[in-house]
């Protein structure tokens, strides 16, 4: 649909207000219309700029910040606003408060002692005591450090003409403290709906809660400007509306019954647990059928990675989104294939690399069992043993390209359990770079240096989730990855050992919004599929919704 603004959409556009909340529902138009606004502002100081200087020089170009929270809301937000920022787009940084952090870090940590700044994934940290290395919950704190350096404050206040916070609702006090110390005259836009604030329980989310927007609120002359319950997403407005009601548990609401009657919802309860991946390709394919593109969101790492895994057996096309870590480890596992291939690392490192892959493709605090044995420290199976020295050797004898290969295939070739489809799609990252490293460089010790340089860059930006993600018709994420996310239809799967936080009781009031997010995500139509015979109390009561 073109985007033509509302009313309510327009005022927004037209405002200058230094400190501006925007606050609606899912689907109201909240990104798009920041878009437009940033497009207006940018115009707007243009025009003001030119006029001051009348013909005599010329003043620096006004830019923009535009801050979220996730690599996919990045790619949507990039998707969604392309046509209406137009040739604006050059002039706004879209990136998340990571990837944000983590390149203030590479350039100036220097001067807060981090010269030469290593990320540690969660993975490596269960794996590997590293006192000097920046693990990923410490990469905002240290951003912050930075900002409050002088020289690097001033720099950074004099860079944005207007900086838009998405999904505002959802900062901690560490992103908000960064917002405000780097702003200077900036003008802020802030993106919010109280009832998407999802990751108020998250174990490293401190101070994200209904306070924030009260923050945003006492900062001197800000305004708010609600949107209308009106929905965008869905323009019959049936599947929010839905999604609403059962956010405040009325689950016999005319809203509800209005989505099932209509077909855009449908619930299906008592899946057997050990049918999932054949429930789920089916749903997937039906759709697909009708000529839908597919969200299918899943509770957590190990879900979303199992039923991927069990997907590409049944060669239904698709794409995880949201799990940059594993995808992380596997290229690196298999870069690491290819320089002991090259002879320039030791087969330790390659087992390390196994070990982290491993470790990365499942939940809990303590690495797998698996982990351990290919770092050497737990006795490893005869089989598994033999595997590894059969790859091993076959590297060993191998060209680059082989080696290339063999990486490719190791997953399969050494049995692992886990993240088959991160190891590809890894795989199909490595080949072009490979590929340039060798068209670039004649000498093969260099060709390598370009290949790890290239690598390393790749590894900070999924893991500070700027690299965009792979365009693909069905894409798999977990729960909380579904914000700011829309498909044609989504496929909800919850499963009776599922957690969804420390809330017990009715009426649910944090927990729900996170169902209000995941229900809210559809142009078209949403399929919820409950497996397991008895549901945790959060979404029992969809049960009774089942067809
Ligand atoms: N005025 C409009 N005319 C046409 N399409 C619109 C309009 N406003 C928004 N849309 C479309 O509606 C969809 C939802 O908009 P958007 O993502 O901006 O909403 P949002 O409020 O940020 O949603 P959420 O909070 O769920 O992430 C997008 O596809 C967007 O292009």
């Amino acid at each position: 649909m073109t985007y033509k603004p509302s009313e309510e959409q327009r005022k927004i556009i037209d405002s200058g207000d230094p400190v501006l909340l925007v606050c609606g529902g899912a689907g109201t138009g909240k990104t798009t219309t920041a878009a437009a606004a940033v497009r207006a502002h940018l115009e707007r100081v243009d025009r003001e700029r030119a006029a001051a200087v009348s013909g005599r020089g010329r003043l620096p170009v006004a830019r923009a910040l535009f801050l979220s929270f996730s690599r996919s809301s990045v790619a949507q937000i990039l998707d969604r606003t392309a046509d209406v920022l137009g040739p604006y787009l050059s002039r706004i940084e879209i990136t998340t408060f990571h990837a944000f952090a983590w390149r203030l870090l590479i350039r100036w940590g220097g001067v807060i002692g981090l010269a030469d700044p290593q990320m540690l994934t969660d993975a490596e940290a269960k794996l590997f005591r590293a006192e000097d290395t920046l693990r990923y919950r410490d990469m905002m704190p240290r951003a912050l450090d930075l900002c409050a350096v002088p020289a690097v404050r001033e720099h950074l206040q004099g860079r944005w003409s207007i900086i838009v916070s998405d999904e505002f609702q959802d900062t901690d006090d560490c992103q908000f403290d960064l917002l405000s110390s780097i702003r200077g005259a900036a003008r802020l836009l802030l993106l919010g709906d109280p009832n998407q604030c999802i990751y108020s329980d998250l174990p490293d989310a401190v101070g994200v809660g209904p306070q924030r927007l009260d923050a945003a609120m006492a900062m001197p002359a800000a305004r708010r400007i609600d949107l209308p319950d009106v929905s965008h997403r869905d323009p019959s407005n049936i599947l929010p509306a839905a999604a609403a009601a059962i956010r405040r548990r009325e689950f016999e609401h005319d809203a509800v019954r209005a989505a099932l009657d209509s077909g855009r919802l449908l619930v299906r309860a008592g899946l057997p647990l050990d049918r999932e991946a054949d429930v789920v390709a089916e749903v997937v394919q039906n759709l697909r059928e009708e000529g839908a593109t597919v969200g299918v969101f899943s509770h957590h790492v190990d879900a979303t990675t199992g039923l991927s895994d069990q997907l590409t057996q049944r060669v239904i096309d698709h794409e995880i989104v949201g799990l940059p870590e594993c995808l992380t480890a596997a290229l690196e596992a298999q870069h690491a294939m290819l320089r002991f291939a090259a002879r320039a690392e030791e087969w330790e490192l390659v087992r390390q690399q196994l070990a982290v892959f491993v470790a990365s493709s499942v939940r809990g605090k303590n690495a797998p069992d698996l982990a351990w044995m290919l770092l050497g420290r737990r006795a490893m199976p005869a089989t598994l043993d033999r595997r590894l020295t059969e790859l091993r050797d076959a590297l060993l004898a191998d060209q680059i390209g082989d080696a290339a290969q063999r990486a490719a295939a190791a997953h399969t070739a050494l049995g692992l359990p886990q993240g088959e489809k991160h190891w590809q799609n890894a795989a199909q990252l490595l080949e072009p770079l490979v590929a340039r490293a060798s068209r670039r460089h004649a000498d093969p010790a260099e060709a390598l240096e370009h290949l790890a340089a290239a690598i390393s860059d790749h590894r900070a930006g999924l893991l500070t989730h700027v690299v965009g993600e792979p365009a693909a018709s069905v894409q798999l994420m977990g729960l909380y990855q579904t914000k700011g996310r829309e498909a044609d239809a989504t496929i909800v799967v919850l499963r009776s050992s599922d957690f969804y936080g420390f809330e017990r009781y009715e009426p649910f009031v944090n927990s729900s919004k996170l169902l209000y997010v995941v229900l809210s995500r559809a142009r078209r139509r949403t399929v919820v599929l409950l497996f397991g015979d008895n549901p945790q109390p959060l979404v029992a009561p969809l049960i009774k919704l089942a067809s």
